[in-house]
């Protein structure tokens, strides 16, 4: 299989940004967000298609289409993000193999740079998997109800968490199944797949891989858009 699939999950309602739809339709930098992240997706040569999980209501989006000659399969998400993730692993077309690796990332992070998608690509593909992330740089609180801070939590070996992560389809999809079977809402790919034994690789990854979750993050992301441009900058 010529390039990796990309499972990008946007069923999300985008309850923190407190808009009037969904985060991943508000404008940004004068387009719907999902269509920044879209696009920067598929002009990286390695991504060989898209396929979109929306939420079933979402009327906002064209079915199947072509991005940069790349094609866009859309599919309908889920309660959960892990829902949809597994939603969008069951859509992939036939072509893409149980044992062939595939890439998610959240619709919400539009400014991911190609250097760290190839940098994941290379280093998780070598290990079985993984994920970018970056090393905690901060001093970490715990709070208490009142907004106290009641201890400094260690932060060697802390690293937070981005997408894109990449799994191989079958062992991800059979991961989120599992966790589905016990109750459980994994928040990432990596979190299903440490749940099913496995110790998906860390990839360090540029901070500037922004997640847009409240309203204040959109003009930070406009900023970050316009920084890392063309997604081709390392
Ligand atoms: N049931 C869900 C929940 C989230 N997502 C997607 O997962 C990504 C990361 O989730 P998050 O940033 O939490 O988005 P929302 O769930 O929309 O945000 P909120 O929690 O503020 O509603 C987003 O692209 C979102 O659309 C999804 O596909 N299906
Ligand atoms: C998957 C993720 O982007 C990793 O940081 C994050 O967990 C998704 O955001 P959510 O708010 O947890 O749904």
């Amino acid at each position: 299989m010529a390039g990796f699939w990309c499972v990008v999950p946007a069923a999300g309602r985008g309850m923190r940004v407190g808009g009037d739809r969904p985060k991943q339709y508000l404008p940004l930098a004068g387009r719907p967000l999902i269509e920044h992240t879209l696009e920067r997706l598929a002009a990286h040569s390695r991504v060989a298609g898209l396929l979109v999980v929306l939420a079933a209501d979402d009327p906002l989006w064209p079915g199947h289409v072509q991005l940069r000659g790349k094609p866009v399969r859309t599919v309908a998400g889920g309660a959960e993000r892990s829902d949809s993730v597994l939603a969008g692993l069951d859509a992939l077309p036939a072509e893409v193999a149980a044992g062939d690796f595939v890439l998610v990332h959240d619709a919400a992070r539009p400014c991911v740079r190609h250097a760290d998608i190839d940098r994941l690509l290379d280093l998780a593909g070598a290990a079985d998997g993984g994920l970018l992330g970056a090393p905690l740089r901060d001093t970490l609180k715990r709070a208490d109800a009142r907004g106290r801070s009641v201890a400094t939590e260690p932060r060697e070996a802390r690293w937070r968490a981005f997408t894109p992560q990449m799994f191989r389809r079958g062992p991800l999809a059979a991961a989120l199944r599992e966790a589905a079977r016990r109750g459980l809402a994994p928040s990432d790919e990596a979190m299903a797949m440490e749940l099913a034994g496995h110790a998906p690789l860390l990839v360090e990854g540029a901070e500037d891989n922004l997640k847009v979750t409240t309203a204040a993050d959109f003009a930070l992301a406009e900023f970050l858009l316009a920084k890392t441009a063309g997604g081709a900058h390392g």
